[in-house]
């Protein structure tokens, strides 16, 4: 049985992929992105090609640089490194999965095939059991994210004695609403030391009331300092507090899903926020417009999300 050197808690950002111009990967800024998340953000786990990292827009070179730009240059800086090596094949699952464990990443995740589609919870669990076993040191996450996949199978069913089939399964990100589905996810494996990660930031309380153990998610990149501190209030019981601070990260995230966000929409406002040039996505995704970054901006200093907003500019919406 595999164990990760430490446990998954606390919160992990999803690497944005960092594009220039030409559409070529910029390595030259991931070693700052390491720093600001860690120095600025307080996050220091990353799962690196998943949703917003664009990974399955990159070709399997370009996912395997990717992924050890991060494990180097977040070498000592970071706790964990997961790197997303879902894809369509097999094969190239199976190859980025060795990768990972080359490289010395710490665990691996995949994401059900979404093309020709698993039909019940029996297929999906061969399909991601020779992922698996293509890295069979490291630990291996379920990335449940039914509304990109299409794949709806729930989550607690696939749980079921999956570590019978895989037997490096350590846990579950889980990229969806239902909560009835994640709280019996954690409710029928309390024994098992799973990592319950969940990834819809704007309801991240109600998942840590239902046993989340941490989180993955894209909000994380600008908004993991108030996160941590709303954890930090979950922890010592002031529900209030962590309620309030759950609130406010949900009045950015509502006034962004009103403009039109998606994972563009998130490297615009990463930019803006750390200063590191995040680049534009690719096809068939589009650039933010300019409006939507401005009205974004306008949200963040109001809220009192940005750095460096003097005390004149800030309103009465601003969080503690
Ligand atoms: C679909 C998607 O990209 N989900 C992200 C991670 O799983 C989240 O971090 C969301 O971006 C976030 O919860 C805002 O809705
Ligand atoms: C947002 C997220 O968790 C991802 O990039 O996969």
């Amino acid at each position: 049985l595999c164990q990760p050197k430490k446990h998954l808690g606390g919160l992990m950002t999803a690497s944005l992929v960092v594009v220039a111009v030409l559409l070529e990967i910029n390595f030259s800024v991931i070693g700052r992105y390491v720093d600001y998340l860690v120095e600025e953000q307080g996050v220091k786990s990353i799962f690196v090609n998943g949703t917003t990292g664009e990974g399955l827009s990159l070709s399997i070179s370009e996912r395997r640089q990717v992924a050890e730009e991060w494990v180097t240059k977040g070498r000592n800086k970071l706790d964990q490194v997961v790197i997303h090596v879902g894809a369509l094949s097999l094969k190239e699952s199976q190859e980025l999965a060795r990768h990972a464990a080359e490289i010395g990443a710490d665990g691996i995740a995949a994401i059900a095939p979404f093309f020709l589609k698993p039909w019940n919870k029996d297929v999906l669990i061969n399909f991601l059991k020779e992922v698996a076993a293509a890295a069979p040191a490291l630990p291996f996450y379920y990335y449940h994210i039914p509304a990109l996949t299409g794949v709806k199978i729930r989550a607690e069913e696939l749980l079921a004695g999956i570590q019978d089939k895989i037997p490096t399964f350590q846990g579950l990100k889980f990229s969806d609403t239902d909560l009835l589905d994640f709280g019996q996810c954690v409710d029928q494996n309390r024994q098992r030391q799973f990592a319950f990660l969940f990834g819809v930031d704007e309801q991240l309380l109600s998942a840590l009331v239902m046993g989340a153990t941490g989180a993955v998610g894209s909000t994380y990149n600008y908004l993991g300092k108030k996160t941590n501190q709303m954890l930090e209030a979950f922890e010592q019981k002031d529900f209030s507090t962590a309620l309030n601070y759950q609130f406010c990260i949900q009045r950015f995230i509502n006034f962004v899903v009103k403009l039109g966000f998606g994972v563009s929409q998130t490297k615009a406002i990463m930019t803006l926020v750390s200063g590191i040039p995040m680049g534009p996505p690719r096809l068939p995704l589009q650039k933010a417009s300019r409006e939507f970054t401005d009205n974004a901006e306008a949200k963040l200093k109001s809220l009192d999300f940005l750095p460096f907003t003097g005390l004149k500019d800030r309103n009465l919406e601003a969080c503690s």
